[in-house]
């Protein structure tokens, strides 16, 4: 099967989505790992939009790439304006790559509307700038916005950009679904219809707003073209772009087509992980192929069959993308899942079928109060622990209060007391906080601290509240979930009661027992 060119696009159109923004350092570092993955193109930015695209592209030339192209983006020229005069046709130069992406208008609205010009300028618009970055040795990219759009519309006029293009010199036409609102057969249609006239090596680059940016990306491979653009993750404008971590392993596992290394492929879900952390978002779970939910099985029938083979609930061996199997416990599990879970904790168990039945009717019964393990690990092994192992818990609680002091002009006063036996010993301490859950925390943590000084490394890193039965108004059951990390690992454990204090307090002792546990080998 052909080589598909695989252009990321992330550190400029994945920058435009709404709560994306990367600094000139990330984008080399993003730029940097896509380059070892041997992807064929990172479009770094925008140069003439703003500073920090500049600045990408004055550092990236201090970096050795060894498989990657950087390209620059801009927009054809301004109407009216000669070509060697136009600011942004200029910063692309000045970026000094080697390839250049310049958009243009497909769409006779477009010209019309939002450039305000006649058509035949749009043509010359395109043609000149093209064929001044190709004067001056640039590889250029011709990104055809609105094509489809543009297509329907007006095909005589669209292909007429194309080829205004092509006079220019441009090195690939990318047809750009930018409104993201084609479908797959339309697509593969005109794609084909470009291709009976245009001999030039073409490309897809679509937005996502019907849902359908990857499966139109692919029908676009089918259809002829062998240049694919989209972004990490499917950040981008508005619903965002083809989503590349899906794009590859589909062009790469279902089509046979050769796109980044296999052994790069393998580590398509760290880079989805790595470029969430650095775009500060909460990697999404249920993405294909790279969220942590993605091989996650939770119905027990489908574990039961997961245990006999694989194959018969996933479309793909995880460890092609560098991802994983996981088996949840919860309310819908059967046995299954939990010896799944006990042979993955190592548990050398010699229950009898009878006791993990009478286990797994405990856990539904908890879930049914409120509880939900299958994002509280760390309080569903405790659970297992104390039902089977002898599990020792690292201290008791004898006594706790909290008090809340409210007084006019001055800030609300938080402060824990507890009482708690480690051993035989008997400690009793307090502490202030920014709220009553905090203090509890810091006085857990003194009280602590001296008999298990590896406390010092774990932190809180979420506390959710989640209320179950609302129509109960103040009085209802609530869930707390925490989430601890000691900088190697992280685990969650959960709280069930209709006091806030009381769930805080057990999600808060299962984090701290859970992770002495862990730091013990266990
Ligand atoms: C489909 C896409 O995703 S294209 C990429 C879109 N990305 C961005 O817009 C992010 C970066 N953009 C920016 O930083 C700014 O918009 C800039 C620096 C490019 C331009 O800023 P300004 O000069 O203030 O213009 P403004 O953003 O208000 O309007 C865009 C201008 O580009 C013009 N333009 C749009 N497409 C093209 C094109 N293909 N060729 C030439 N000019 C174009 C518009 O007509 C408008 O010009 P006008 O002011 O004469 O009406
Ligand atoms: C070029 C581009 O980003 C688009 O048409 O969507």
């Amino acid at each position: 099967m052909a080589v598909v060119e695989i252009y990321d696009t992330t550190l400029r159109d994945g920058s435009q989505g709404e709560g994306v923004s990367f600094s000139a350092e990330d984008k080399v570092k993003i730029a940097l790992k896509l380059d070892k993955m041997g992807f064929h193109y990172v479009e770094g930015g925008w140069p003439g939009s703003n500073p920090k695209d500049m600045a990408f592209f004055q550092r990236i030339k201090n970096h050795r790439l060894s498989h990657a192209r950087i390209a620059a983006f801009g927009s054809t020229r301004k109407p009216g304006v000669p070509v060697q005069e136009d600011g942004n046709i200029q910063s692309i130069l000045a970026a000094g790559v080697s390839v250049a992406t310049i958009f243009g208008k497909s769409w006779d609205l477009h010209v019309t509307r939002a450039l305000g010009t006649t058509l035949e300028e749009n043509l010359a618009m395109i043609e000149e700038s093209v064929g001044y970055l190709k004067s001056r040795g640039l590889t250029v990219i011709y990104d055809a916005e609105h094509f489809f759009d543009g297509f329907k519309a007006n095909a005589q006029y669209a292909l007429a950009t194309l080829r205004a293009a092509v006079r220019g010199g441009a090195d690939r036409l990318v047809l750009c679904d930018t409104n993201g609102g084609s479908l797959p057969e339309e697509i593969a249609a005109i794609v084909e219809r470009v291709k009976e006239e245009i001999p030039v090596v073409l490309g897809i680059h679509c937005h996502n707003d019907g849902e359908l940016a990857v499966a139109n990306t692919l029908a676009a491979v089918r259809a002829g073209v062998t240049h694919v653009q989209g972004t990490i993750n499917g950040y981008g404008e508005r619903c965002g772009n083809a989503n590349l971590c899906s794009v590859i392993p589909n062009l790469t596992l279902k089509y046979g087509h050769e796109t980044i290394p296999r052994s790069s492929l393998a580590q398509l879900t760290d880079l989805s992980r790595y470029v969430s952390e650095l775009a500060n978002l909460h990697p999404n779970t249920h993405q294909p192929f790279v969220g942590a939910s993605a091989f996650a099985h939770k119905g027990g029938v489908h574990v039961n069959a997961i245990l006999k083979d694989p194959r018969t609930y996933e479309h793909i061996d995880p460890a092609l993308v560098g991802n994983r199997r996981r088996v949840l416990v919860s309310e819908l599990s059967g046995l299954s899942n939990l010896f799944y879970k006990l042979k993955e904790l190592n548990f050398n168990l010699d229950a009898s079928k009878e006791e993990t039945r009478r286990f797994l009717e405990e856990i539904k019964e908890l879930e049914h109060q409120g509880y939900m393990f299958e994002g509280a690990e760390g309080s569903f092994e405790l659970l297992l622990r104390r039902a089977y192992d002898n599990y020792r818990e690292p201290f008791k609680l004898e006594s706790l209060r909290v008090i809340i002091e409210l007084k006019e002009n001055s800030p609300v006063y938080s402060e824990a007391i507890i009482k708690l036996t480690v051993g035989d010993q008997v400690v009793h301490t307090a502490a202030e906080g920014n709220g009553p859950v905090n203090a509890l925390d810091n006085a857990l943590r003194k009280a602590l601290e001296v008999f298990y000084p590896d406390i010092r490394r774990m932190q809180l890193t979420d506390y959710k509240v989640r209320v179950l039965d609302e129509k109960d108004g103040t009085g209802a059951v609530v869930r707390v979930l925490i989430e601890t990390g000691d900088g190697e690992r992280s685990w969650g454990t959960v709280g069930v009661s209709t006091n806030i204090i009381e769930a805080s307090w057990q999600a808060l002792v299962d984090s701290i027992a859970y992770g002495l546990l862990k730091n013990n080998g266990r």
